[in-house]
Order: structure tokens, then C-alpha cells, then sequence
């Protein structure tokens, strides 16, 4: 069981699937509407990283990676693909439940996830998927409410920067290892050095379509965050520049300001 816990990526699961839920209480759906959103969520997100390691595993064994539970042995690949295939069936009806709509949309953002583990990741077009994926999860959240309204265009376009900025940031770390091991997605293809400066691009514009983008001023706190997100990402480029991680830790630190903002403009979603 615990082969099974670790092969999913738990910390991208639990991260998406609490982010997610709080976003659907801010925005205002019914507290039964918002467990089924996580519902469909986390089962979405267990597929999606559970076919990943699934189909990562001939890889990973002869590249002997550590930390990965196919590796380790504590966990079996047929298991993985069943835990994957189950947990994709049940997002099906899951996200469905929430509207033909809501569903559609949470459904295509889960195949494009299933995309990017069985074929995109090694391409140019690696990106793509996560910025289908994660702007497709706040549309999920939109047309989930009462009416089934579109999703505002500043949070599906802040979604998709988000995932374009989590693709460069997850991959930054394992650059070089995954080189090693043929992988070319296109962080891989820009190299260690364009992928760390470009990795705040999209975390800061993320951060203005979030402050600047809904009806009105900014306010107080929208103004403080954009202000916050571009000092951290200035900082963590010149300091990268001597230490990789510092570009990481402030990418990370600028996509926090993202979801705090927006958690902030929750309400105004759709
Ligand atoms: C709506 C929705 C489902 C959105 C998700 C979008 C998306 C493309 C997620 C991919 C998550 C994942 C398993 C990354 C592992 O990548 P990796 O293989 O580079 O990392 P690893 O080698 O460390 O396992």
C-alpha cells in the first residue's frame, strides 16, 4: 500500500487536489458540490500520476532511479496500472457529476495529462498539457457553480501560465539526469540555463493576470502580491545565476503569492 501511496506523486496530488477544493469553497459552491470536486480531482490527479510511474517504470529500473517504488520493488508496474486505470473510471462519473460541462472540460485536462505521461513529455511539446490541464482545473470549478457559468478568462489563463511554470519548475531539478536517460521534453531542449531564467516568466505574468485582470483596481493586496512575485523572481534570477537552487526556491515562493492570490480573487471566477 505504501508502493502505491509514493508511485501516485503525492505531494502534486494533495497540492492540487486541497488548492482545488478551497478554490471551489471560496468561489461558493454548495459544501456537497465541494466534495465532489475533490472527488473528481484527486481521482483525476492519482490517474495522471500513477500512469506516469506506470509507464515511466522500464525506464526508471534500468536507469536504476531512486526513490521511485517500481525501483525500490515495494510496489508491482501491473498494480500501478490498475491503481491508474481504477482511478480514471472513477473520475469519469466523478467529474460528470458535476456537469456535462464542468465534466467535459475536467476530463480533457486529464487527458492531456495522460498525454503528457504516455507520449508529450519526451516532445517539444511537453508544455502543452500542463497549460491544458491546469487551466482546465479552475474552468472545472467555474462551471461547476450553480448555472453552470463560464470561467472568467484572467483564471484560465492564470491556470495555464501556472502549469507552464510547474513544468519548468518540476523538471529543472532532473534536467541532467533525464538527459542521461534520452528524455527531451522542452525544458530539456532549452537547457539548465534557459529553463532557470525563464522559469519566473510565466509565474510573474501569472501573478499580474491574477492582480490586474478582474473588473477594477487591484486593491491593496492585489497591488502588494504583483509587487512581491516580481522582487522574489528579479532576486531568484540574479542569485541563480551562482545558485540553481535559489531560482527554484523563488520560483516556488512566487507560485505561493499565485495561489494566495488566487484564493483572494476566488468569488470572481466565473
Ligand atoms: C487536470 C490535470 C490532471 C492536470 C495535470 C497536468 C499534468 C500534465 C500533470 C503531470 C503530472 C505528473 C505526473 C508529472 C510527473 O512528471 P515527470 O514524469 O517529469 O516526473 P517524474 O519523472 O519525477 O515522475
Amino acid at each position: 500500500m505504501s508502493g502505491l501511496a509514493g508511485s501516485c506523486h503525492p505531494g502534486p496530488v494533495v497540492a492540487v487536489t486541497a488548492l482545488m477544493t478551497a478554490l471551489a469553497v471560496t468561489a461558493g459552491q454548495s459544501a456537497a458540490r465541494c466534495v465532489l470536486t475533490a472527488a473528481a480531482v484527486l481521482t483525476g490527479q492519482l490517474s495522471v500520476g500513477w500512469c506516469n510511474d506506470a509507464f515511466d517504470a522500464r525506464r526508471d529500473m534500468a536507469a536504476g532511479r531512486r526513490g521511485k517504488p517500481v525501483v525500490d520493488g515495494t510496489v508491482g508496474v501491473t498494480e500501478v496500472w490498475g491503481a491508474a486505470c481504477a482511478a480514471l473510471a472513477l473520475c469519469v462519473p466523478l467529474s460528470l457529476a458535476c456537469g456535462l460541462w464542468a465534466g467535459a472540460v475536467h476530463l480533457t485536462g486529464v487527458a492531456a495529462a495522460w498525454a503528457y505521461d504516455l507520449r508529450l513529455k519526451a516532445t517539444a511539446w511537453s508544455w502543452v498539457p500542463y497549460a491544458v490541464g491546469f487551466a482546465a482545473l479552475p474552468a472545472f470549478v467555474a462551471l461547476g457553480l450553480p448555472g453552470q457559468p463560464w470561467p472568467a478568462w484572467w483564471v484560465v489563463t492564470a491556470g495555464a501560465l501556472l502549469g507552464v511554470g510547474a513544468h519548468l519548475g518540476d523538471v529543472l531539478p532532473d534536467i541532467r539526469g533525464d538527459l542521461a536517460t534520452g528524455v527531451r521534453g522542452w525544458p530539456h531542449r532549452l537547457g539548465p540555463d534557459g529553463t532557470r531564467l525563464l522559469l519566473p516568466v510565466p509565474l510573474v505574468a501569472a501573478s499580474a493576470v491574477l492582480a490586474l485582470g478582474p473588473a477594477g483596481p487591484p486593491g491593496r493586496w492585489g497591488a502588494a502580491a504583483l509587487a512581491v512575485a516580481a522582487v522574489v523572481a528579479l532576486a531568484g534570477t540574479l542569485l541563480g545565476r551562482r545558485w540553481e537552487r535559489a531560482a527554484f526556491a523563488s520560483a516556488v515562493a512566487v507560485a505561493v503569492v499565485d495561489v494566495a492570490l488566487l484564493l483572494l480573487r476566488g468569488t470572481g471566477i466565473a
